[in-house]
């Protein structure tokens, strides 16, 4: 996941395993073609790997042999090294995370139960599972001491499904298979929730495979994606970035639709565009030596800087010209997008901005520099023509 990349940001060590599947056939009976038609993948331990593909391709059956809820006609899988026929199923189950649409939680029990329910059966003491359920509900936001002794019913739907992902992570298992997990939320619960899951999955790096209807998703949330066409055939499997910048066949070019090029602001962070310095200015300066340094410099706008050096308003210079000194900012609002943030996001700010472009913050929000939109153009065509030459 890209977060983890992000200098700065919490990456812990990797707790997950591998996960190996070889010429793996999934025949349902009675039907004339196999539902999965020879799978050979591997899964690096500690990646979050994304399957999508047409409805019907196989994702689930894929998914659901892998802690065999459906067993495997032929062929081998293996988790972290062990074959998952040498394993009592049920014993494999409760060493697998499973998250689904919904978050499937059993209506008769309270939030706690429903959490506690596979460490309960692995034998943890009360005292330790309690423990558990509440730092699972911190870490899936939810208040413990507010929501632990509610019913399912009296949570909302992303609740109901960020208490699925605690019910998922709860014996801390090193690999979560996870079934279109926020399908049944609105958008921004869902974007919430992908957030969410970003940050746990930096911290922790588990295996996650996770299947999905939604490309966006798979392009946030994976670090490779796994692209099947019917039978589970794979059309491609690499990360979200060479499979925007470089389809590998005309399926997955189809697939993954118009707009790719729009997709990879999802993949990029604002640091890696190239910024530019511009003229800045604090309040009260007199406004000729601001113009001056403005005109030697090329700008026609500059930002204003408080004490902190937090970018406060970005004024044209006709606007400075008129005062003789630099007026105060015209909003109590400090202006910028983080350096971490997602060019997604920075689209956001510089379509509203007047000028053009963005201006980027660093640590405790001091201002850094401006990124303009010819500088994400060329950023998106230097990763198109990487991609294009790592895929060659
Ligand atoms: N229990 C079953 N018995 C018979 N056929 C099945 C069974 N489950 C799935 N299939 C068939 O196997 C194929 C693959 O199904 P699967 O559910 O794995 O696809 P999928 O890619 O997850 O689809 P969707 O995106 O629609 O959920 C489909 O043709 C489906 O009809």
């Amino acid at each position: 996941m890209s977060t983890s990349e992000v200098s700065g940001d919490v990456s812990g060590e990797v707790s997950g395993v591998e996960i190996e599947l070889v010429d793996v056939v999934k025949r349902y009976p009675g039907q004339e073609r196999a539902a999965v038609e020879g799978l050979n993948l591997t899964i690096p331990a500690g990646e979050t790997v994304m399957f999508v593909g047409p409805s019907g391709c196989g994702k689930t059956t894929s998914l659901k042999m892998i802690n065999r809820l459906i067993e495997p006609t032929s062929g081998t899988i293996t988790i972290g090294g062990k074959d998952v026929r040498r394993q009592d199923a049920d014993e494999l189950r409760r060493g697998i995370g499973y998250v689904i649409q919904g978050g499937s939680l059993f209506p008769h029990m309270t939030v706690a139960a429903n959490i506690a329910l596979v460490p309960k059966m692995l034998g943890w003491s009360s005292a330790r599972v309690e423990e558990r359920v509440d730092e699972l509900l911190d870490l899936v936001s939810l208040d413990a001491g507010q929501y632990r002794d509610r019913y399912p019913r009296e949570l909302s739907g992303g609740q109901q499904q960020r208490v699925g992902v605690a019910r998922g992570l709860a014996a801390d298992p090193p690999v979560i298979l996870m079934d279109e997990p926020f399908g049944a939320v609105d958008p921004i619960t869902r974007q919430r929730l992908q957030d969410e899951l970003m940050s746990i999955q930096a911290e922790l790096r588990k295996t996650i495979v996770c299947v999905t209807h939604d490309i966006d998703e798979a392009v946030k949330l994976g670090d490779r994606i796994l692209i099947l066409r019917e039978g589970a055939h794979v059309a491609q499997y690499d990360t979200p970035e060479n499979i925007l910048a470089a389809p590998a066949n005309r399926f997955v070019e189809d697939f993954v639709g118009a707009g790719s090029a729009l997709k990879q602001l999802t993949l990029t962070r604002v640091s890696e565009v190239e910024m530019r310095p511009t003229t800045t200015a604090v309040v009260g300066e007199p406004s000729a030596e601001v113009l001056r340094r403005a005109e030697q410099a090329g700008d026609t706008a500059v930002v204003v800087l408080d004490e902190r050096r937090r970018p406060r308003d970005w004024v044209w210079l006709r606007d400075i010209a008129d005062h003789d000194r630099v007026p105060p900012p015209r909003t109590e609002e400090i202006l910028g997008v983080d350096r971490r943030a997602t060019l997604n996001d920075a689209l956001d700010d510089m379509l509203t901005s007047s000028h053009g472009g963005a201006i980027v913050t660093g640590q405790r929000e001091e201002y850094l520099g401006v990124v303009d939109f010819a500088a994400v153009t060329a950023q998106i065509q230097r990763q198109t023509e990487q991609a294009e030459a790592a895929t060659r």
